[in-house]
């Protein structure tokens, strides 16, 4: 085996993730990257992990006027979208033109629940749902929920080891290693868009996942249940990289993760940000574990302002303001990230629970 040290020594042991190498496109956008740590862990009295922030620090995203739209329209999300948007130039769907992402009215930056997406100007309230960023496929890592895997993008080569890996994993229980996987190839892919964006990625010092926590994090929680379902995890995360990562590993398999934390962390990652959405590619209809940057630095909330919609015709995943929704300038942007979960479940993905019960 690889690795002998206890699970905690490997979890309490930092490391940085992949470097970026240009930083321009992300910075032509106005992003920066984030800043050494930014969280301390309290806890309140029910025991539930509190975020505390140190820096507010404004991101602005490239953001256009969000566009206004007729009043007497029915509410509605249509797929051949009458929007007013500029059309999509067709040269973008030239094969190798990667689309960029775009934004409406927003800024990402730090709060309360670390980075978030909030509102850079008054929304009124509009008889139909509205756009407030627009993410291509191409930008997307995302792995189909059943046998056979697909990709989309289809990113990894024939015959790659780490194709082996992936189908090695349950297909039932194990989705969360399969887009870890995922992620830490493509930070390995020349010029992939995720080497970028890495960089804005909560490393696993700031993550507030469970996963990452120490077996001291775990009894502080004071909930045996939850501390022994995480040790689990833990394990489980664990056990696949010293399945996977051993001394016999190709060099292309063991520099994607040379040692557990940082696959643990790319597990983490897979837990707090996917989306789940049935998407249309072609004549696909794929249930899909989906990692979407910039989608993915919308915080929480049972009561939400956006969701998210599958642009079919474009393969665009769009973040909408929900109709007849007003937002003050200044005020966050949220989706609910799994409406009808216990709190239990908030804890164990993304390491936060919410103070609205839910769930008896
Ligand atoms: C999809 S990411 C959202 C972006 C994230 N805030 C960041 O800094 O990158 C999910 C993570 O955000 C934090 N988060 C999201 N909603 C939250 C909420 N309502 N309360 C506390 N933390 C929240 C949790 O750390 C969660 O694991």
């Amino acid at each position: 085996m690889a690795s002998t040290a206890p699970l905690h020594y490997h979890l309490t042991h930092c490391f940085s993730i992949s470097q970026c190498k240009d930083k321009e496109v992300l910075l032509q956008h106005g992003w920066t990257a984030r800043p050494p740590p930014r969280y301390s862990f309290s806890r309140n009295r029910e025991n539930s992990i509190n975020l505390t922030t140190s820096v507010s620090r404004p991101i602005k995203a490239f953001s256009v006027d969000i566009p206004s739209y007729p009043l007497l329209q029915p509410p509605k999300v249509e797929e051949e979208s009458d929007s007013e948007l500029e059309p999509a130039d067709p040269d973008f769907y030239r094969i190798g033109y990667a689309r960029s992402m775009r934004a409406y009215g927003i800024e990402f930056k730090e709060g309360p629940d670390g980075f978030g997406v909030y509102a850079a100007k008054d929304v009124e309230p509009l008889r139909r749902a509205r756009v407030v960023m627009e993410i291509p496929i191409e930008l997307m890592l995302n792995i189909s929920k059943k046998l056979p895997w697909m990709f989309f993008p289809d990113i990894i080569p024939l015959g790659h080891p780490i194709f082996d890996i992936i189908n090695s994993t349950d297909p039932e229980t194990d989705w969360d290693l399969r887009l870890a996987c995922l992620l830490l190839f493509a930070f390995d892919c020349e010029d992939n868009f995720w080497q970028l964006y890495s960089d804005f990625l909560p490393s696993a010092d700031e993550c507030p996942s469970l996963l990452l926590a120490t077996e001291e994090d775990l009894l502080e929680l004071q909930d045996e249940n939850l501390a022994s379902t995480m040790r689990k995890q833990q394990l489980r995360a664990l056990e696949f990289w010293e399945k996977n990562w051993h001394s016999g590993a190709p060099l292309k398999i063991k520099r994607l993760a040379r040692d557990p934390e940082k696959f643990i962390w790319a597990v983490s990652m897979a837990q707090s940000r996917c989306i789940n959405m049935q998407i249309r590619v072609g004549a696909l209809t794929q249930d899909t574990n989906m990692l979407i940057p910039y989608a993915d630095m919308l915080n929480h909330s049972f009561e939400p302002n956006c969701f998210f919609h599958w642009r079919f015709k474009d393969r665009m995943l769009e973040v909408m303001i929900n109709a007849g929704q007003q937002i003050r300038k200044g005020e966050e942007m949220t989706v609910n990230y799994m409406s009808g979960q216990k709190n239990d479940m908030f804890m164990q993905r993304y390491g936060f629970s919410s103070p609205v019960v839910i769930c008896p």
